[in-house]
């Protein structure tokens, strides 16, 4: 098994005169789940697309200790770049099988890719032909796990993927990124609080502001503490 990395050095992502992200340095390391944990508007969003190619950004992005960052997002996610993107972008008024095949042109699979993809999420097997927007929100968001899996990703990058899933689901796709983490993929997970994440998080960063405030390399519990002391600290600042 050859565990992969992703790393941003120096990222930093404007959105007109606005900063963020204020070059940040981020190691996602293959074989464990590293969290990136901030308040809504930190940039956690910003910093995962920066990753992907998907906004434009300053500073570099390695996989795999190659520089991607001049390739554009179809050809990082071809190199092995996949993400699961906050709100799902999934296409409601297509079946499953479609958005799969979706996918598959993009990163040139075959047809009977769309078949294997779902093979971590048996549920889906019999929703082929079901319309998306007809799925839970539980099935929605393993729909958008597996079309993430399709081109046997080295990296990982979840935006806040366990947002308003029941606690079941949240097990079930836990359960599914530790797999893959043990594989050997890289999995960057950003999510606003880790509470239900916790126990699966090895590592991670605080981002407030667009800036790393915190890096914790002694599992979920203790970045979650450091977090929460972070943001009291701020709320007493504020006062
Ligand atoms: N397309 C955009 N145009 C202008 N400003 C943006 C855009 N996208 C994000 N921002 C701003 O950039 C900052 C960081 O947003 P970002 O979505 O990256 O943060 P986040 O930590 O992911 O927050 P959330 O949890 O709310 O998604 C915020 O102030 C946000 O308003």
């Amino acid at each position: 098994m050859s565990a992969h990395e992703l790393r941003l050095e120096g990222i930093t992502v404007r959105y007109g005169h606005a900063s963020a992200v204020a070059g940040v340095d981020i190691v996602a390391p293959g074989g464990v789940i590293t969290a990136l944990v901030g308040p809504n508007g930190a940039g956690k969003s910003s910093a995962l697309l920066a990753a992907y190619g998907s906004v434009a950004a300053t500073g570099r992005v390695f996989l795999d200790g190659e520089d991607v960052s001049k390739l554009k997002p179809a050809a990082r996610a071809r190199a092995g770049i996949a993400v699961v993107p906050q709100g799902r972008q999934l296409f409601p008024k297509l079946n499953v099988a479609d958005n799969l095949q979706v996918m598959a042109e993009l990163l040139h699979l075959p047809r009977s890719a769309a078949q294997t993809a779902i093979d971590r999420f048996p549920i889906l097997r019999t929703r082929m032909k079901s319309l998306v927007g007809v799925l839970s929100g539980g099935e929605q968001q393993m729909l958008v796990v597996s079309r993430a899996l399709m081109g046997s990703p080295r990296v990982l990058l979840l935006d806040e993927m366990m947002t308003g899933l029941a606690p079941l689901v949240v097990q079930e796709l836990l359960r599914t990124v530790t797999q893959l983490a043990s594989e050997g993929v890289a999995v960057l997970m950003a999510e606003p609080a880790l509470g239900a994440v916790r126990g699966a998080v090895d590592r991670g960063y605080v981002l407030v502001r667009g800036e790393v405030v915190a890096t914790r390399e002694d599992g979920g519990a203790a970045l979650d503490e450091e977090y929460r002391t972070r943001m009291g600290v701020l709320k007493t600042a504020a006062h």
